[in-house]
């Protein structure tokens, strides 16, 4: 079995605004470069509060790992690993595949705009770039704060525009069924509702995506490849949000998503230009739908 030479190093990029979520106030980007054969380049960019695992546990494996890897031990990175199962396989497939397909030319994006009001000063310089799709966070401040900040930016978005929202699981159930029911008679084009509840909470956001109009997307609920599998099982059919870049192994996600026909929505883990090329592949490649992928240019992340 073929053995390649292995280097890996750490990087650090702070977000020039902290993104602020649900989860929390996220300052800084870390994560992995892996180098396999001095040419095949791959990106371990764990997001833990979603499933994956952690920079440390990353690092742990890197570590571990002989001066040469082979093939066999990148095919056997555990389930535990999802980060590293997308970083390693990428850099395998970055070997010897030197044509660059040109596939992100038929994607679209989405534009991330910072929770609360400062969206709305931000949209439309990203409306200018030409972005048409737009995702906003809410979850983060009270609802009655954010449903009057919601009125002003649908009220000041194009007719063409689509808008995104991700509450990160931080609705109650009740506020849920407000913002739903609000997006269902407003005009404005919302396109979907992001993880409403919390993962725990799946059977409320099935009956929720049986009561509305607005499509309901996963996104937590579905962060790695066994959590995808699940929910599919226990009947999801609504929209799937795919982050390659903690779900786990490239090869594994292809043929969930050529086997099931998912409606999916593909998404950034904030990751470098090397995990973005290799996501970006697979978006273009799996995509069923017309979806911009959430993959904005990142006005967050300091150039990396
Ligand atoms: O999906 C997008 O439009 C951009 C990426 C994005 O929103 C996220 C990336 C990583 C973690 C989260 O804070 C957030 C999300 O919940 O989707
Ligand atoms: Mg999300």
């Amino acid at each position: 079995m073929r053995g390649y030479r292995f280097d890996f190093r750490c990087y650090r990029r702070r977000f020039l605004r902290p993104l602020v979520t649900n989860h929390g106030i996220w300052h800084t980007r870390e994560g992995i470069i892996v180098c396999l054969g001095g040419c095949g380049y791959g990106e371990i960019a764990p997001i833990s509060w979603f499933g994956s695992e952690t920079l440390e546990q990353a690092l742990d494996f890197c570590r571990q790992l002989p001066p040469e890897v082979t093939e066999e031990m990148i095919f056997s990175i555990p389930d535990s690993l999802p980060a590293c199962q997308f970083g390693f396989q990428s850099a395998l497939g970055g070997i010897g595949n030197g044509e660059n397909k040109e596939y992100t030319q038929f994607l679209t994006y989405s534009g991330l705009l910072q929770s609360g009001e400062g969206a709305l000063s931000q949209w439309e310089r990203l409306w200018k770039q030409g972005y048409r799709t737009f995702k906003w966070k809410i979850g983060v401040d009270a609802i009655s704060n954010e449903l009057e900040i919601f009125e002003l930016l649908t009220r000041s978005l194009p007719p063409a525009a689509k808008l995104r929202l991700d509450a990160n699981g931080g609705l109650s159930y009740e506020e849920a069924k407000v913002w739903l029911g609000i997006c269902d008679d407003i005009s404005a084009n919302i396109e979907f509702l992001e993880q409403p509840l919390p993962v725990s909470q799946f059977s409320a956001m099935l009956e929720l995506s049986a009561n509305f109009q607005t499509a309901i997307a996963l996104d937590e609920s579905v962060a790695t490849l066994q959590q995808l599998e699940n929910c599919f099982q226990q009947g999801w059919r609504g929209i799937f949000v795919i982050k390659p870049g903690i779900a786990g192994s490239p090869s594994r996600l292809r043929q969930f998503c050529q086997k099931h026909q998912i409606d999916a929505v593909f998404s950034s883990v904030f990751e470098t230009e090397i995990g973005r090329q290799a996501a970006l592949q697979l978006a273009a490649e799996l995509s069923l739908t017309n979806r911009a992928v959430g993959f904005g240019i990142n006005h967050f992340l300091e150039p990396g």
